[in-house]
């Protein structure tokens, strides 16, 4: 009996805690994506969202869905993914894991496995019926690049500023 806490958070529920947050600071009014890149020692080498380029006005950028192409969001926003990539302090993420909030799109994936990621956890996968990331899959499995949907131990972390403390049910 050594008195230590045993009710830590889990590696995978740490990680993808911190994707979700970084999702927090997402200004698309419908999809908050988040994503953070692990190393083989747990180290957290990259973390993103998805935002509009650099430099890019939020306010000038169109967040619409629908309408003409360039009426929307979807030419000009860089996804989670990618920004946790290019926001890493390495540039070789041979053998790191991806842990993104939603399944990673076809473009995305590709990245992800030029990168050298070997696991993507992911939590939603509410476009899998899509061909996008119908094709994410082919690649992954073609390329022996692992996937795994994060289950859950609990259904929610609640962060109490007011206590400085990690509140969970
Ligand atoms: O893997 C992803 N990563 C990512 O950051 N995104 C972003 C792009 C958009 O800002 C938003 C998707 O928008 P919507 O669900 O309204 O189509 O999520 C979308 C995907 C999957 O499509
Ligand atoms: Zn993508």
């Amino acid at each position: 009996m050594s008195g230590k806490r045993e009710d830590v958070l889990g590696w995978d529920e740490y990680f993808m805690s911190l994707a979700l947050l970084s999702a927090g600071r997402s200004k698309d009014p419908n999809t908050q994506v988040g994503a953070c890149v692990a190393d083989p020692h747990n180290r957290i080498v990259g973390i993103g969202y998805n935002g509009f380029p650099r430099g890019c006005s939020d306010d000038r950028l169109p967040w619409a869905r629908e309408g003409a192409y360039l009426d929307t969001k979807y030419p000009f926003v860089c996804h989670a993914e990618v920004n946790a990539i290019l926001n890493a302090i390495t540039r070789d993420l041979t053998g790191c894991r991806m842990y993104v909030a939603l399944f990673p799109c076809n473009e995305c994936t590709k990245i992800i496995i030029q990168s050298g990621i070997g696991e993507i956890i992911y939590l939603s996968d509410k476009y899998a019926a899509t061909d996008s990331v119908r094709a994410s899959k082919i690649m992954l499995d073609s390329s022996g690049t692992a996937y795994r949907q994060f289950v859950p131990s609990r259904p929610s972390l609640t962060i109490d500023f007011f206590t400085c403390r990690l509140h969970h049910d």
